[in-house]
């Protein structure tokens, strides 16, 4: 039944047998786990009857951990490969950390085969175990404890989620659970672990909720390091075939920058002493030594009589193999890397083993006071998390390496958050190697990298929209569509700014630096973009002669957007308005204040212009008298002022706010961010002005009416309304919802020439309480009498 292991048998001891101390014998061989018959038979018996091993302690996984491990089990997920991939990079982790450690203190990594920073895989086909070892930094019993069981991950429950959904078990390594894939191939799994700061630990679980440690006292002790133990389920006998095991490392395992080994059988032809007839070697058979006597014979007929007489034969050997060349693909020149290897490259950066490939990359030198190699790419997709907690994340998808020695993959300095959707890596020949994280934290050459590394990705950005055929304008069209891959170019740039488009906008915020290189890669939609991207230089090129500003505006949707009364005669003349409609966009456009000399100008905004028009000042003096009154009858509400509107064509009046104030827009997301502070919104909250339309005829009647009769109520009420209305559709939530609605249904009641003083009905109210009363009574009866039942009048 193969090996077992139970949660605690309660009181059962007798069931309990400790593993034998496995003899020298297995210490001599490199891996703990031996070809040789004998150990193999007594590995093999000792695992079999283990039901539990007594001195372990028992654990239980924690929930979540124990839901993951269960869909992984159960499982139908084809590519069950994925979980060599994940267990070589953890090893892979394990070294590079101890590597780093010691380069400050050179005695951790001991001595002889100890301080070989290698991988081992071996294969176990007597007993169907398939393991992997590293020499990495090891795990303490806590740390078994930890990693491997009690506490979940951030991405635990991510990855649960998105298993439900995709079923797509080749993300799990993104979400830092790759561990638990052994059981895609395992029922049975040992972890035995030493770290220099503890004793060897052995971790085991069938993955049935619960796990065991125990203090390893028979194993082959590691020195230091990790040694996977895989007892291989029955449908998962492939993985020990070392032809495929060698195929998937190979594949997997191409930019490990350790060597991998695996312990391979070899058949080797070896010269062995000729048969009895043909043989005449003495010295070099001594097992043919005994039929010396017919040698000697033959011997006096050779002519050669000096050459030994040998045959050649086939033999199986073991040895440990080499399976990767740990060539850096950073080291080497561009030009020899082909899109290929950037590819795999990427995938094995990014545990992103799908099909896609990056959208783009960049591989540089840079040289002078400060050198470096560096990789940069762009994942085909945004990571599931890239957005989460922006701000307090301290997430960067940079390796640092300094002279080929892996360093960090957290350093925040390298680049800023913005461009934290990008992935690659740095390796610094400036940078001291020998000293503390924190000290090359200060080191004054990351700000140098920094800054190139940000000129190179915003470069690398560019040349996405540059190749896109789709982004060229016409005339340009011509020459892109002449390059040979521009199918796979086409709307690239399209998909890059629908991933990432935010990273861009959050850049154009924070890095005031680049903010006009940033802002060049903006894309957005407009009254003239046609459903389509379009950029801001395509815009300036669009501008009517005449035209100073950028025009935009925000709102919540395209499709609101365009009906919005702000765009009435913009539109009738031809200008072209940015639609704004992603709740960053406010924030970005406080910060995005011009572009190539020219200013943005929110149409919702005061400071509108729109070229001059002679009538504009006299129709201002002729509506004077009307928006001076207008101001005193809505003296009730923090109206600013009212002014003659040049932007209205069909709607009598808008709202718009002040230039510096927020907008409606920005007014209601403050309004829905559940912490914002209410001091903060009436200070921050623009001034109101109520723009009216002159060619409205009911503006044009307004002013009649007043100049007759400043008092005339109907005009105060319909001026009211007027300003209330007009605040809804410039797109203000109303302060007094109730007020605004009565003096509707007033006006409703005009139209239907219902006297104004109309009163409500009174209700009366005893009677309606006596007859639900009555009412309730008989259909408890009625119940009560089709079913016979007592407890229905409960339900009831
Ligand atoms: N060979 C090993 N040597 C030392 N520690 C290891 C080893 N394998 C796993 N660990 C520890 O167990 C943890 C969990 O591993 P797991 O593979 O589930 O997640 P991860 O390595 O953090 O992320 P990923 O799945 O992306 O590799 C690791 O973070 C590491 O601390």
């Amino acid at each position: 039944e193969g090996p077992r292991f139970h949660a605690k048998a309660d009181g059962d001891a007798d069931e309990v047998v400790d593993p034998p101390k496995v003899e020298e014998k297995i210490g001599a061989v490199p891996h703990g786990l031996s070809t040789d018959s004998d150990v193999v038979k007594r590995e093999s018996e000792s695992i079999s009857k283990r039901s539990l091993r007594s001195s372990g302690e028992k654990f239980e996984f924690q929930a979540e951990v124990s839901r993951l491990m269960d869909i992984i089990i159960n499982s139908l997920y084809s590519n069950k490969d994925i979980f060599l991939r994940e267990l070589i990079s953890n090893a892979s982790d394990a070294l590079d950390k101890i590597r780093f450690l010691s380069l400050t203190d050179k005695e951790i990594l001991g001595e002889g085969d100890n301080s070989k920073l290698e991988i081992q895989i071996k294969l176990d086909k007597a007993n169907k175990i398939l393991s992997i070892r590293d020499r990495g930094i090891g795990m303490t019993k806590e740390d078994l404890i930890k990693n491997l069981g009690t506490i979940a991950k951030s991405g635990t429950s991510a990855f649960v989620e998105k298993m439900q959904t995709s079923g797509d078990l080749n993300l799990i390594g993104q979400f830092g659970v790759g561990f638990y894939s052994v059981y895609l191939v395992a029922d049975y799994v040992e972890v035995i672990s030493k770290h220099n700061d503890d004793k060897q630990h052995v971790w085991e679980s069938k993955a049935d909720g619960a796990f065991a440690i125990s203090e390893d006292t028979w194993n082959e002790p590691l020195g230091r390091g990790t040694e996977i133990r895989l007892h291989l389920r029955d449908e998962a006998q492939e993985y020990l075939e070392e032809g495929k095991l060698k195929d998937l490392v190979k594949r997997y395992s191409e930019f490990i920058n350790f060597p991998i080994y695996i312990w391979g059988s070899k058949e080797v032809e070896v010269e062995v002493p000729a048969d009895e007839d043909e043989s005449n070697d003495e010295e070099e058979s001594p097992e043919s030594s005994s039929e010396e006597g017919e040698d000697d014979a033959e011997k006096s007929e050779d002519e050669d009589s000096d050459k030994p007489k040998t045959k050649k034969v086939k033999e199986t050997t073991y040895d440990w193999e080499l399976l990767n060349d740990v060539k850096a693909i950073w080291l080497r020149s561009p030009k020899e890397v082909t899109e290929e290897e950037y590819t795999k490259f990427y995938h094995s950066l990014a545990k992103d083993f799908g099909d896609e490939k990056p959208m783009s990359w960049s591989h540089f030198n840079a040289e002078g006071d400060v050198e470096f190699k560096a990789v940069l790419f762009v994942p085909p997709k945004a990571p599931h998390d890239l957005y989460e907690s922006y701000y307090n994340s301290k997430k960067s998808n940079l390796k640092l390496y300094v002279r080929r020695v892996f360093i960090s993959d957290e350093f925040d300095e390298l680049l800023p958050k913005y461009l934290n959707f990008l992935l690659g890596l740095v390796d610094s020949d400036t940078l001291p190697l020998n000293v503390s994280r924190e000290m090359l934290q200060q080191h004054s050459s990351l700000k140098t990298i920094k800054k190139k590394l940000i000129r190179k990705a915003l470069d690398m950005i560019r040349k996405i929209a540059d190749e896109d055929p789709d982004e060229s304008s016409d005339k340009e069209k011509k020459d892109v569509e002449k390059s040979s891959d521009n199918d796979e170019k086409k709307g690239q740039y399209t998909r890059f700014w629908n991933e990432f488009g935010k990273s861009i906008k959050l850049g154009i915020i924070e890095d005031a630096t680049n903010r006009n290189r940033l802002a060049k890669l903006l894309r957005f939609e407009s009254t003239k973009s046609d459903g389509k991207l379009t950029s801001l230089d395509q815009y300036i090129s669009r501008m009517k002669s005449g035209q100073k500003d950028i025009f935009y505006i925000t709102g919540s949707s395209k499709e609101q957007l365009e009906k919005s009364p702000f765009l009435e005669r913009l539109k009738k003349k031809n200008y072209e308005v940015i639609f704004f409609t992603d709740p960053v966009d406010e924030y970005l456009m406080q910060y995005l204040m011009d572009y190539e000399d020219k200013k943005f100008q929110n149409v919702s905004k005061e400071g509108l212009k729109l070229g001059k028009d002679s009538k504009d000042k006299e129709l201002k003096e002729s509506f004077k008298d009307l928006t001076k009154w207008w101001k005193t009858a809505l003296s009730f509400d923090n109206v600013d002022d009212v002014k003659v509107s040049n932007r209205l064509d069909n709607t009598p009046c808008v709202v718009v706010t002040s230039k510096y104030g927020w907008s409606a827009n920005m007014e209601r997301i403050m309004q829905s961010q559940t912490l914002s502070d209410a001091s903060k919104q009436a200070y921050m909250r623009g001034k109101r002005v109520l723009e009216i339309n002159p060619r409205h005829p009911i503006v044009k009647d307004l002013r009649e009416r007043i100049v007759k009769d400043p008092e005339d109520e109907g005009a105060k009420q319909a001026a009211k309304l007027m300003y209330q209305t007009a605040l809804l559709e410039s797109g203000f939530i109303l302060s007094d919802p109730k007020d605004f609605a009565s003096q509707i249904y007033d006006t409703v009641k005009t139209s239907l020439n219902i006297s104004p003083d109309a009163t409500v009905d009174e209700e009366e109210e005893a009677e309606v309480e006596a007859e639900t009363e009555s009412k309730g009574t008989e259909a408890e009866e009625s119940i009560k009498s089709e079913t016979g039942d007592e407890a229905a009048k409960d339900e009831l």
